[in-house]
Order: structure tokens, then sequence, then C-alpha cells
């Protein structure tokens, strides 16, 4: 919320600055800025917060002397356009599992689609009262009053999108973050310093390949804050230039440009989109060939590229431990109470698991209902009392199972790799001592005792005890 404040006190004290300073502002940017950090936080907004956004409308336009009557009719239907708004998005977009709206390639045409009662409602409520109040021709007031609060509406769009996604991402990507945004800002210094007409039109060109740039990183905040400030900025400008040199009467240029920044942020939107979605569908499927289904925990595959990899990539004075469970008598489970409550304690058991080994070893189910876990600690003491303990634990302290408590006993087989192991011997070796342990009584761990700083000859010799 407080953030949500300060945010809105900028952008009341940056639409008063640009009021004041001339009459083509970026009063409409602020607008928006309001208007999507209400519908962003509507559930959390109170009234205090609402005033506060409205007087952000409100205030630069009676700075800049806008006549009274023409803002409390602005204002209003600006208000009641965000309420049509919200409840047409609300009610009819589809939305993502993190509950946003912008989620799928459909929902940017959806979006536009839901937004046009709001836009219609606005542009005839607006037009009515302007020609009831100062006699301003209905028709041309409203088509223009439509334009112009699409393009808001796309603006408002990334604003929405944009904000609470900034924050918590500037924290983890910082560096790729300002990577992405770098054209985008070199294209606003272009925007706001170039004053000669041939390169302004050079630079405005640039802003194609910019959009399309940023719709390509497949980042979906950033496309829309880039499309948001690129499509301000640009719009600004021309507006002003337009002034000077361009012989379109205002209101064709503005219908003009707004249609062209709106088209572009529609087709940069649409790429970045369906790109994102293209990642969270691969990062969704690589999790399911990975991950075990019942469990959630690594599969076999998984924890054998992943162990491979972490072995060989240990210096000869590093050690790691692998650790192979079974559960006892597991079939008797499975026949005594069904394959369901077998399932279950499948389940329960990973749990109990990780929450005793530390942050970051790889486990895995690689059978039925036999694990593997790779402990790398830096002790190979604390690997070996930790494997005990897991033994120990199950025994002494039944799973919950239904509300209902479930004795379970495992065994267990542990291996230190020493210089120059490879994971498969070890794994091997590992499944040798898991075997002793089931056939000395289970409830057990043993270890499998190797000599160490031997290179791995094809004749060496573990001993076992
Ligand atoms: N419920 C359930 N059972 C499974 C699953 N995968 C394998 N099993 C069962 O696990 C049992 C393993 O039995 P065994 O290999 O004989 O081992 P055990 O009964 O645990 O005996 P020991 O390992 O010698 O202590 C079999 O009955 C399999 O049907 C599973 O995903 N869910």
């Amino acid at each position: 919320m407080i953030t949500l404040l300060i945010i809105t006190i900028l952008t009341t004290i940056v639409g008063i600055l640009e009021r004041v300073n001339g009459p083509f502002s970026l009063v409409w940017l602020t607008n928006a800025i309001s208007i999507g950090l209400l519908l962003r936080f509507y559930q959390h907004v109170n009234w205090r917060h609402f005033l506060v956004c409205t007087l952000g409308m409100l205030i630069p336009d009676y700075l800049a002397g806008t006549d009274a009557h023409q803002i409390v009719i602005m204002t209003s239907v600006n208000i009641i356009t965000i309420w049509l708004a919200y409840n047409c998005l609300n009610r009819f977009a589809s939305r993502s599992e993190e509950n946003e709206w912008l989620c799928t390639l459909y929902s940017v045409p959806q979006w536009l689609l839901l937004c046009q009662p709001a836009l219609i409602g606005s542009a005839l409520l607006g037009a009515g009262g302007l020609s009831a109040i100062f006699g301003k021709p209905f028709l041309p007031t409203a088509v223009f009053w439509y334009l112009n609060e699409s393009l808001n509406f796309i603006v408002f769009l990334p604003v929405i999108l944009t904000f609470p996604k900034t924050s918590r991402s500037s924290d983890d990507h910082f560096l790729s973050t300002l990577r992405h945004f770098l054209p985008s800002a070199l294209l606003l210094f272009a925007f706001i310093f170039i004053k000669s007409e041939v390169y302004f039109l050079m630079a405005a060109i640039l802003i194609i390949p910019t959009l399309i740039w940023l719709a390509l990183s497949g980042n979906l905040f950033l496309t829309t804050f880039g499309i948001s400030l690129n499509g301000a900025f640009f719009f600004i400008w021309i507006i002003h230039a337009s002034h000077r040199h361009l012989p379109f009467t205002e209101n064709i240029y503005l219908s003009v440009v707004r249609t062209i920044v709106t088209v572009l942020a529609l087709c940069a939107l649409t790429i970045a989109v369906a790109i994102s979605e293209r990642d969270k569908l691969f990062s969704k499927l690589s999790k399911l060939a990975d991950h075990d289904d019942l469990t959630g925990i690594l599969n076999r595959r998984a924890f054998t590229k992943a162990a491979e990899a972490a072995i060989s990539s240990l210096k000869d004075n590093h050690f790691c431990t692998l650790v192979l469970m079974d559960i006892d008598f597991f079939k008797r489970i499975n026949d005594e109470w069904g394959h369901q409550k077998g399932d279950k304690v499948l389940i329960e058991f990973c749990r109990r698991v990780e929450k005793i080994i530390p942050d970051n070893q790889l486990f895995a189910r690689v059978g039925g209902e036999e694990f593997a876990l790779l402990l790398s600690t830096a002790s190979d003491k604390y690997n070996r009392e930790l494997a005990e303990l897991i033994v120990k634990e199950i025994a002494r302290t039944p799973l919950i199972i239904d509300n209902e408590p479930f004795p379970l006993t495992i065994s267990a087989g542990i291996v230190k790799k020493v210089a120059g192991q490879k994971y498969e011997t070890l794994f091997k070796y590992a499944d040798q001592v898991l075997y002793q342990a089931k056939n000395n009584g289970r409830n057990q761990c043993r270890e499998y005792l190797q000599v160490e700083n031997v290179s791995p000859m094809p004749d060496f010799t573990p001993s076992v005890t």
C-alpha cells in the first residue's frame, strides 16, 4: 500500500509539472498509471487511496486552467470507465493460475474486446456531458474521446502488469532486466533530446525493432513496460512536432499516431504472450520429465544425470556419499492395506526424508519403493550419521497416514566416494550393502567400506563390512 501511495503521489507531481510546463503533457500517462494501479490493486485499495488517485487525475488539470465543469465530467467518466472495464474483465476474462488476466495468446484480443463497453460508454458519456455543458459537437467529440481512451487502455495495461513484477524481477535478474531495457532507454533518450525532424524520424522507426526485440525476449512485463514508455514518448513528441511542421489537423494526426502505437503495442504483446506461454509449457514439460509423478521428487533418469554431473565435477579431495534406501516389506503394506495406502506411504516417506536432509541434496525415487540420496555436505562423518538418522527416525516416529500413525522401517546402504570413482560404481556398491542390510534383518544402515586414495583400477577390490 505504501508503494501504491508513493507511486500515486509521484505520478501526481509529474502530472502537475507537465501540465504547468505546456499544454501537451504526460497527464494522460499519469492518469493511466493511477487507473492501472487502482485496477491492479483493486481488492486492496481503500477509499483513501482512491481519493489520492482521483486527486492525481484532478489537480494537474485544475492547475493547468481547465474549466472546472470539464474536469468534473472527465474525472467522473474516467472513474465510471474504470469500474466498467474492471467488472467486464473480472467477470469474463480468462485468468492464469497466478490469477493474472493477460495469460494466453487468446487473452490479448480478449482484453481489447472486453474493454470495448467501457471505451464506448466513456465516449458516449463524456461527449454527452461536454455537449450539454459547452455545446460541443457530439459525434466528433465522441469519436475523439473513444480513440483517446483506446490508447490509454493499451498504456495502462502495461502499467497493471508491470509494477508488481518489476520490483520482484529487479531483485532476481537485475542485469538481465537492464540488458533488455537498454534499447528502450536509448529510444526514449532519442525522443526527448533529438530536435531535428530527420533524426527524429530515424529514431521513431527504431520503435518497431525495439518492441519486436523486447517481445522476442519472451518477457511479458518488459515488453509491456517498453510499449508503455516508447508509446508514451513517441506520442508526446509527435504531438509537439505536429504543431510546428505537420499539415494535419491535430485530431486526425492524434488518431493516426494512436492507431499506429496501438497496433505496434498489440503485435509486440501478442508475440510476448506467445513466447512466454511456450516457455511456461517447456518448463512444465521438463518438470514432468524429471520428476516422479507420485511423490514429486526426482525420478531415476534425472537423478542419474544430476548425480553423474555432480560426481564428475568433484575434485579428488572432495567427497560425497550415496545412500540407497528401500522400504521394508512394502509388498505386505500393499497386500494388507491396498495399493492406495501404499501410494500414500511412499508420498509421506518422501516428505519425512525431505524434512530431515539439508537443502539442495539430490533425492530421488529410483525404483518402486527404492530411493537414492546423494549427500554432498562437507563432512563425511555427518553424511554417514545423517543416513543412520533417517533409518532410526523412520523407525522411531511412525508416518501419519489418513490421520493415523503408520509404523514403518527402512533399510539403507551407503557408500562414500573415493577419488576417481564414477556414479555407476557407487550405485553398485550401495546396492550391495543395501542387500546385506536386508539379509541381516532390515531396519538398519550398512556402509560399504573402501580404501581411500587408490586409483580406480579395474582390479580394485573394496572390502565389504
Ligand atoms: N502402492 C505402490 N506399490 C508399489 C509401487 N511401485 C512398486 N510397488 C510395490 O512395491 C512392492 C515391492 O515389493 P518387494 O520388491 O517384494 O519388496 P518388499 O515387499 O518391500 O520387501 P523387502 O524390500 O525385501 O523388504 C511390490 O509389491 C510392488 O507392487 C507404487 O508406485 N505404489
